[in-house]
């Protein structure tokens, strides 16, 4: 995708090679109300061949955490390694290994998007083949229109062309799937999909769980400035339960309805469904086999519930969203 392999391709190193690494990395800025801790302690690895993800509510510091991790702003206390090198410091060479997709806001609005490739591309003595890239990500089409006149999806996958044109090792994503339609979504997850396959560490955030659980190898969650979960997607999903059972009704559950519940099976109501105004959604946990699906059966009569939308499904990264708690 990116064209034909060059020398700079060989460059690129073992899939699991740790290519960025945080150790304890705290963050820390003097505002008007004093003094405020922006990250607290954050370690992380991202490694070649891998899609690593961060998640986290609105201000949990992913995108600190990124600015620190490529070197455009500096930790108060921790080490950063990127490619082997301290970023806040890093020579030329290291950047040209690194690609960044910046927010649509990031793009020379007067510039055209063949205009602003071919200028990248003219940085970087082993550029990727911009033609094939933007036919790859369709931005032939407009690619003589000025960037303030494109759409925000038009924007996203021109952002994407930049960070790849310099055929980096290490690519960070600011939400690449945002404001994307579904045909331009999957055509940018196929091409994380081929970029991972190649050999690449990406590094994304992303505020869609969904996406995440796609294309994540690595997921590390973030609130106030804390690692609070790390791990593969099926590490964070599995809890060493059976799956849990999950059912809307047309009503609130009463204490009686929860007095009687069989025992040895918990009842909760899925906040992120009763906040959405639908049917409260209730969670069954402690089901082991069909005994107590019986049960389960037998109380969903006796208290003249009918279950709807009745699920056994896995955990999703949505339910240890919620579980972590906004
Ligand atoms: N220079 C600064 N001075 C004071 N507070 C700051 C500064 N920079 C960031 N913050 C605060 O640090 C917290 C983390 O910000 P950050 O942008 O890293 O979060 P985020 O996880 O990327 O959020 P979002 O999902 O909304 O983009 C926020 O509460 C933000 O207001």
């Amino acid at each position: 995708m990116l064209g034909q392999p060059t020398s700079a391709d060989l460059r690129l190193p073992a899939p699991g090679t740790a290519l960025l690494h945080l150790d304890d990395v705290h963050k820390s800025v003097h505002s008007r109300t004093g003094r405020v801790e922006i990250l607290r302690g954050v370690s992380l690895t991202a490694r070649a061949g891998c899609v690593t993800a961060l998640l986290g509510p609105n201000g949990a510091g992913k995108t600190t955490t990124l600015n620190i991790s490529q070197g455009l702003d500096r930790p108060s206390h921790g080490s950063v390694r990127l490619l082997g090198e301290d970023p806040w410091r890093a020579p030329s060479a290291l950047r040209s290994r690194v690609g960044v997709m910046l927010q649509e806001g990031g793009l020379p609005p007067s510039a055209t998007p063949a205009r602003l490739l071919r200028h990248i591309a003219a940085l970087y003595r082993h550029p990727a083949d911009i033609l094939a890239l933007s036919e790859r990500l369709g931005i032939d089409d407009f690619a003589d229109r000025t960037i303030r006149r494109l759409s925000g999806g038009q924007k996203q996958r021109v952002a994407l062309a930049a960070a790849l044109t310099g055929r980096p090792a290490v690519v960070f994503l600011d939400e690449p799937s945002a404001g994307l339609d579904p045909i331009s979504r999957k055509i940018v997850f196929d091409i994380i999909e081929e970029l991972k396959q190649a050999g690449l560490a990406l590094i994304l955030t992303t505020h869609l769980l969904d996406d995440a659980q796609r294309l994540a190898d690595e997921v590390i969650l973030l609130k106030h400035g804390v690692v609070e979960r790390a791990g593969s997607v099926a590490e964070l999903t599995s809890n060493g339960e059976k799956n849990p059972v999950e059912f809307t009704i047309d009503r609130r559950l009463t204490p009686d309805d929860e007095a009687t519940v069989p025992q040895g099976l918990t009842l909760t109501e899925v906040d992120s469904q009763v906040s959405a105004g639908s049917e409260p959604r209730v969670r069954v946990s402690g089901v082991q086999g069909t005994r107590d699906l019986v049960a389960l059966a037998q109380w969903w009569h006796e208290r003249g519930l009918m279950p709807e939308q009745l699920t056994m499904s896995d955990r999703s990264l949505e339910d240890v969203f919620w579980e972590v708690g906004p």
